[in-house]
Formats: C-alpha cells, sequence, structure tokens
C-alpha cells in the first residue's frame, strides 16, 4: 500500500464476448434486455466470471468538514456534518434506510470531520480535523491528501475482505459542492456558472456568492490541472479522496464500483486521472440534480442508469441503482435457453 495507486488488471473480454454469445440463448429477442443485458457483459468483464454475482454490496460513506464552509457557500452550517454521522449511527438517515432494502453492509468512516463524534459505530480514520478553506489557502497538504486516499483504500480492502462483491461510496460533508465544483473546473476546464449549483439549496445571491467564492478560488489556488495530486490537495476535500482511494483499491480487486452523484463522481473522474486503469470498472448509479454532475459524467463518457432528481449524497442513488445490477446477474444466472424452454428461435430472422 506504499504506492498511493494500485495496479489495476484490463477487464477479462474474452469472458465477456462469451456471456454477450450467452445472452442470445436465453428466451428473449436478441437485445431486448437492453441496458441490462450490457450490464450483465460488463459485470462478466470485470469480474471475469460468467455467473458475475453482485452481493452483498459493501457502502462506505465517508464524512469530512470543509474550511469553505466558513464563507457561507452553502444552506447548512459546518455541525450538520457531524450531527448527520452521529444520525447514520443511529441508522435514521435514507443511507441507512436503502442500504437495509439491499441487504448491503454499510460502513461510515470518519476522515475528517471537525468535532466530536458519538464513541461507537464508526471507524475512526480521521486525517485531519476539517480541510482548510480553500478561497484563503490550500485545503490540505500533499501527504494529507495521500493519507485520505490510503484510508479510503483501507475501507474498501474491509469490505472486500467481509465478502462484498460490489462497491458503493458515498459522502457526508458540509460545503463539499463548493470544493468538488472548483475541482471540476480545474479538471475539465468547463467555466464555473456551468457546473456551480444549488447543493444543499442555494439559490439566488447566495449561488452567485458561491460562484464567485470558487472562481477566486481557481484564480489563487492556481492548481496543476496534469496533475490530480495537487488538485485534491489545493482545492479537494478529505472524503473526496478517501472516495478515490476506495474506487482504485476496489478496482484492483476487481469489485464492480457503483457511482453515486455529483460529489461521487467528482472523486471518481480524479481517480481516473491518477490511474486511468480505474475507468471500466465504474458504473454510474444515477443522474444528480446538481448541475455539475452533467458535466463530471461527460467528461467521463458516462450514462447513468437512473434520473431521480435526487441531490442527496451519502451513497443514496448508487444504492438505488444496485437491484439493476442484482437483476442482470439474475437474468443470466436464472433464465432458460431456447433449448431448455423448448421456445423455438430457429426461424427467427
Ligand atoms: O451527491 C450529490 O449529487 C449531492 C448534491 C448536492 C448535495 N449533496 C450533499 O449535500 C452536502 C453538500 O452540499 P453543500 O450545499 O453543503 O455543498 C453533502 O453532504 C452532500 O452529500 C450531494
Ligand atoms: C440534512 C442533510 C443530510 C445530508 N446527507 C448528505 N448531505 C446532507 C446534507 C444535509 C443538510
Amino acid at each position: 500500500m506504499n504506492d498511493p495507486v494500485p495496479s489495476i488488471a484490463l477487464p477479462d473480454s474474452a469472458c465477456a464476448e462469451r456471456v454477450g454469445h450467452y445472452l442470445d440463448t436465453l428466451t428473449k429477442p436478441p437485445g431486448s434486455l437492453g441496458r441490462l443485458e450490457a450490464l450483465a457483459v460488463t459485470l462478466a468483464g470485470l469480474t471475469g466470471e460468467d455467473f458475475p454475482g453482485v452481493t452483498p454490496p459493501g457502502v462506505v460513506v465517508f464524512a469530512a468538514d470543509h474550511g469553505v464552509a466558513e464563507e457561507g457557500v452553502s444552506a447548512f452550517p459546518q455541525a450538520v456534518t457531524a450531527q448527520m454521522v452521529a444520525n447514520f449511527v443511529a441508522g435514521g438517515a435514507a443511507i441507512n434506510v436503502f442500504s437495509r432494502r439491499i441487504g448491503a453492509r454499510l460502513e461510515v468512516v470518519d476522515v475528517g470531520v471537525a468535532s466530536e463524534l458519538p464513541p461507537g459505530g464508526i471507524v475512526r480514520d480521521r486525517v485531519r480535523p476539517g480541510t482548510a478553506n480553500l478561497a484563503r489557502e490550500d485545503a490540505m497538504s500533499r501527504d494529507e491528501a495521500l493519507a485520505a486516499i490510503a484510508a479510503g483504500r483501507r475501507a474498501a480492502r474491509r469490505a472486500a475482505e467481509a465478502g462484498c462483491r460490489c462497491l458503493i461510496a458515498g459522502e457526508m460533508g458540509i460545503a463539499n459542492t463548493t470544493a468538488s465544483s472548483a475541482m471540476l473546473a480545474a479538471l475539465t476546464g468547463a467555466p464555473v456558472a456551468e457546473l456551480v449549483g444549488p447543493g444543499t439549496g442555494m439559490a439566488g445571491e447566495a449561488l452567485a456568492h458561491k460562484r464567485t467564492v470558487i472562481e477566486a478560488a481557481l484564480a489563487e489556488r492556481g492548481p496543476d490541472p496534469a496533475d490530480p495530486l495537487d488538485l485534491l490537495a489545493r482545492l479537494g476535500g478529505l472524503e473526496i479522496a478517501a472516495m478515490a482511494g476506495a474506487y482504485l483499491e476496489a478496482a484492483a480487486r476487481r469489485l464492480p464500483i457503483l457511482v453515486d452523484g455529483f460529489i461521487a463522481t467528482v472523486a471518481a473522474l480524479t481517480a481516473c486521472r491518477l490511474e486511468p486503469a480505474l475507468r471500466p470498472y465504474l458504473i454510474f448509479g444515477h443522474r444528480s440534480h446538481e448541475p455539475g454532475h452533467r458535466v463530471a459524467l461527460e467528461a467521463l463518457g458516462a450514462e447513468p442508469l437512473l434520473d431521480l432528481d435526487l441531490r442527496l449524497g451519502e451513497g443514496t442513488g448508487a444504492v438505488l441503482a444496485f437491484p439493476l445490477l442484482e437483476a442482470a446477474t439474475a437474468m443470466l444466472a436464472e433464465m432458460a435457453t431456447f433449448g431448455a424452454a423448448g421456445v423455438d428461435d430457429s426461424q427467427a430472422s
């Protein structure tokens, strides 16, 4: 684990091709299950299994605070990060409810919350108590960004060692749409105006202020777009770096990854810049209402599974999409072939 980026194998194209042919022997017109068929082929290639499994999924929610919250860029105060972590521990947040529906192993990791947390129920892997205010100074040092990536990798390793067969990373961090927007503008060159959005509910003058803060931070921090670690350190967040690390470790272990919303996708894009071999392992759960998500998805050439106008984070959109992955694997494992079911496909044109 000394190298921040593990080595990631290419998907097994022979296995994917075999499964593509097998799908055409199942009792349905070829291709009629559309993107579900493409998902089955993808999952086979990633896992190297003709009958891939994705259960149980592992959900890891990384929590951290952002110094830039003091610029008034969120509709909620910084203390809400820790309060929501307590809610995760108590089992009352949306991610708890949805994770229970899919039988997920749910872990909450403190990689950088700025205040005290309840004694039990979370993994303590805090790199520092929140980032510095990126509008005034670098959010963190390069070493701290590396430490947060390593914390994310440890979490993915725990999920894999606990038997999880699909990884979902979620996040909780007041003001993290500001950090993510700044990173995305630097990563893609897209104008801030095109990607800045309400986050937890900024509108009107408040949203215009958020945009100004991001534009000024980009000008002052002067990140090197060709150096993803520099971007993470100057503009990022501890939970964003941890998610990037978790994705890289999961892919190194050949676990399919279901990506959540805006912040999770910026983390995924950053991780792909660190190691492009990650890209095939990413399946995109949903399109967030946050406008920057469109920009991030386009940069990755990604088409998400769901579009439900969600903008919560925590991993919720990915967890809601998980049953589609399950359906794709069940289709392969349980559907009858034309031959076995006695359905005649010999005259099909
Ligand atoms: O995942 C998303 O697409 C998403 C979009 C908007 C907001 N959020 C969540 O809201 C918080 C960040 O919003 P803000 O306004 O504080 O920057 C953070 O905890 C995220 O989990 C998440
Ligand atoms: C209540 C609340 C819950 C959240 N979950 C993820 N981000 C959040 C932000 C707020 C404000």
